[in-house]
């Protein structure tokens, strides 16, 4: 027999229910034993799918109120000291962790947060004390919640994240220097105490997960694993089974680590991603480990190919023996909505082609049969092979006309007409503006009001007449805002895009979008991402009427706002039969077209927003990196560059570390950048130290993701950083992102300390000059 494995299931429930119920908690609607019973509803809502479907190993603590990491950090009791201090609850301490807290006299920023590997999910980082010390917490979480799975008759793998993954994930503190590598020793012990309270619970195998094994490591790094692994598998008989789980990468880079494993039981690899590096891994188990094949892809919501699986799985058979091989997830299902079966308004041919959650967690159970007796699953093989067909013959794929255009893309047209100097003195004169301007990055609050009417408009409740004037009342509402707040350069506010790649997808040909295909982004922020299912063009203009409006009605310079073309391309799911390049090229040509008419219509600042661009960045060093660098770099000149000098491209970045990717975000030749920084503890501009930019920057001032109101000193303290690194005419003055989830009274509250900061620089560089 072979068995079943799903790693992880997402957490958000059908309608998103934990999304609700987290914020209606944080709104202090419902109770904390309201929050914690729906926490349970749902995790046994999730059990019972994977069970129905007939899945063998069912995974808990994947579960999580905010994020995984962040649960092994109160696990661990890694608490930073200004969180234990404040003497909170456990939950409440959980949430100032990752949301930060300000209520009463407690006022504590939240910790820092970025990209999980090169996905849009976030994670919060492990942030660790010189002299940091580990203890189990009490009642910890992994055996509370495999107990709980037991009593409701699922019997669970519990997944945990690794020890040697929990710290190369994590940074030292502002003000600390620690290694967090070097701590392994002080968290092996807390580690084998889980395992063995997870054994004395009734846990038989658990999945560790140590996805770090995909990156290049740091020798520090690699050679954590052996006396790690070595002191956990010492315990043998006290501990579960473990079952190593790596995704995303490969590791045959990382062979070396594996004799760290050589005593337990398993290793999981990703065989989407890379399905060559089978044969190599098939070499390196040893005599009776087993090998939990991933080959239904946790990424993206394509069906499964059973065909390419099926190769694969005998392939592993005929090595291992049935016995020795599990037909896994290729990582946790976190990144994929829920159900197909909510969605009832995709094309019917098109319905055929995906697999969500649920769906998958069917293919694995299907393909474990199916790869020891397929005549008992005949008709689901049968319907697969159907599907793909459907979808490889389907019209919907090619377009000659954006594969004519394509061909026809010179060097030429990445490039500005002038250098930076020259379009900067034109741009100059054309805008005129202050020393420190102050702009945001685009969105302001999507208030419930929004949020309705769109719904409305959406279910055709009102008409787009309708929807259109409310529009522009909120467009006037942010300008008459702006004014008041002093503001330099305007936004429109966004307020009428739900999200800023989805609402492009809705209006590019070869894209399909979903009802109810919420994925996680982070904590309770859910996204929608749009589906690429054929050549990219644009029909017509996306975002001229809103801008243009706007651009009419406001005394100071107005910033058209475009979503980029490798974010639309890495927040969307990609087609998989057509390499990404060219659907970023494809991507590239439509907003090219889009820039040129907001700037035919009067709009000489325009934002062409990249904060994918990192996260899609092969995750080791070598000649894939850099094929990346080059069509994603290029494919936002494409878009950008067609610009007279006179117009300002700005460009913006978040969520991710840039700090080694500088040299990339340059190569753009924006004119004006703003970066997420406020959190980074100035590492992004310590980048400066070595190289000047030549061009303008701001890195933010203030953290948008928390509801705190940042105080002026605090700007100011940040400001004062900046120009330790950056010359006064170049830096701008912003917050770290665009503001769509604040509420006005912390946006009015945050960019009043934030001009009035600016103000006083301003004052401070005019008395000197
Ligand atoms: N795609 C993407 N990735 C990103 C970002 C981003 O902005 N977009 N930002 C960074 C951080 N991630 C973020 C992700 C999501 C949100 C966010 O605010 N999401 C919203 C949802 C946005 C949205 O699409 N809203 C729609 C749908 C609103 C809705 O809930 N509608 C109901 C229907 C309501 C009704 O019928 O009454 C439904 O569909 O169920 C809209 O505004 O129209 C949320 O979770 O609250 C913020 C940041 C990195 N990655
Ligand atoms: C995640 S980057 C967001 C940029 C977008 N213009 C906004 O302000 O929301
Ligand atoms: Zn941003």
């Amino acid at each position: 027999m072979v068995q079943s494995a799903v790693l992880g299931f997402p957490r958000m429930g059908v309608l998103r229910d934990l999304k609700k119920a987290n914020e209606a908690y944080w709104a202090e609607k419902i109770s904390q034993a309201d929050l914690l019973a729906e926490g349970k509803r749902l995790r046994l809502a999730h059990w019972k799918i994977q069970k129905e479907a007939g899945v063998d190993i069912i995974p808990s603590n994947d579960f999580s109120f905010y994020d995984h990491i962040l649960d092994h950090i109160q696990l661990f009791n890694a608490v930073p000291e200004r969180y234990r201090r404040q003497k909170l609850s456990p939950l409440d301490e959980y949430f100032a962790m990752g949301r930060g807290h300000q209520k009463g006299d407690v006022d504590v920023p939240a910790l820092e947060m970025v990209k999980w590997f090169d996905s849009n999910y976030h994670y919060v980082k492990p942030t660790l004390q010189d002299n940091q010390t580990f203890a189990l917490a009490e009642d910890p979480k992994p055996v509370r919640e495999f107990l709980e799975a037991k009593e409701a008759g699922f019997h669970t793998r519990p997944v945990l994240v690794g020890p040697v993954s929990f710290l190369a994930l994590g940074k030292a503190d502002r003000g600390s220097k620690v290694d967090p590598i070097s701590l392994i020793d002080k968290l092996v012990p807390v580690y084998i105490e889980l395992l063995k309270q997870l054994k004395a619970a009734g846990a038989d195998h658990v999945q560790i997960d140590e996805p770090v094994l995909v990156f290049d490591l740091r020798p520090e790094v690699k050679a954590a694993f052996k006396p790690a692994y070595e002191a956990i598998s010492a315990q043998a008989s006290e501990i579960p089974a473990i079952t190593i789980a790596t995704y995303f990468g490969d590791i045959v880079h990382n062979f070396d680590v594996l004799p760290a494993f050589a005593n337990l039981h398993g290793l999981h690899v990703d065989l989407v991603r890379h399905p060559e590096q089978l044969e190599p891994v098939l070499k390196q188990l040893g005599p009776n480990q087993v090998l939990s094949a991933g080959v239904v892809d946790g990424r993206n919501i394509w069906k499964n190919n059973f065909q390419k699986s099926l190769d694969l799985l005998h392939t592993a058979i005929k090595a291992l023996g049935p016995e020795r091989v599990v037909v896994a997830t290729s990582s946790s299902l976190l990144h994929v909505p829920h159900t197909l079966a909510s969605e009832k308004k995709l094309p019917a041919d098109v319905y055929e082609w995906f697999s969500f959650a649920v769906e998958k967690v069917k293919e694995v159970a299907i393909l474990a049969k199916a790869v020891v007796d397929p005549e008992s699953v005949r008709a689901e093989l049968d319907a697969n092979a159907a599907a793909m067909k459907s979808r490889a013959e389907s019209a919907r794929t090619n377009d000659p006309a954006v594969a004519e255009r394509q061909a026809q893309v010179t060097d030429a047209m990445h490039h500005r007409q002038s250098d930076f100097e020259t379009r900067y003195a034109k741009q100059r004169t054309h805008l005129s503006l202050p020393l420190f301007p102050t702009t945001t990055i685009g969105s302001f609050p999507q208030t419930n009001e929004i949020r309705i009417q769109r719904a409305k408009f959406t279910k055709g409740e009102i008409t787009a007449e309708q929807y259109d004037e409310f529009i522009k009342k909120e467009i006037d509402l942010a300008i008459q805002i702006q004014d008041e707040l002093g503001l330099d350069v305007y936004v429109h506010g966004e307020p009428e895009r739900n999200d800023m790649v989805q609402y492009f997808g809705e209006r590019l040909k070869g894209f399909v979008f979903t009802t109810h295909a919420w994925v996680q982004s982070y904590g309770s922020r859910c996204v929608r991402p749009p589906i690429i299912v054929g050549d990219i063009s644009r029909p017509a203009p996306m975002t001229v009427k809103e801008s243009k409006y706007a651009a009419e009605r406001s005394k100071k310079p107005m910033k058209g706002m475009l979503t980029g073309p490798v974010t639309c391309l890495r927040w969307s799911f990609p087609r998989d039969d057509v390499h990404q390049s060219v659907q970023c090229q494809q991507l590239a040509l439509a907003l090219r077209d889009e820039v040129l008419d907001l700037e035919k219509n009067g709009i000489y600042v325009i934002q062409v927003d990249e904060p994918a661009l990192r996260e899609g960045l092969p995750l080791r060093k070598g000649p894939e990196r850099d094929a990346y660098l080059k069509w994603a770099v290029n494919s936002f000149k494409l878009a950008t560059a067609g610009v007279q000098d006179s117009t300002q491209i700005h460009s913006h970045f978040c969520y991710s570390e840039f700090q080694d990717f500088f040299y990339a975000i340059a190569a753009l030749d924006a004119d004006v950048l703003s970066i997420e920084n406020s959190k980074s503890d100035a590492k992004l501009l310590k980048v400066f130290e070595d190289e000047a930019y030549p061009r303008h920057i701001g890195p933010g001032v203030y953290d948008i993701h928390s509801p705190r109101i940042p105080p002026e000193s605090e700007i100011r303290q940040r400001i004062q950083e900046m120009l330790q690194y950056l010359r006064p005419e170049q830096l701008w003055i912003n917050p770290d992102c665009g503001l769509k989830t604040r509420k006005w009274d912390e946006v009015k509250g945050a960019l009043t300390n934030m001009v009035k900061a600016a103000q006083y620089f301003r004052e401070q560089y005019a008395n000197k000059a």
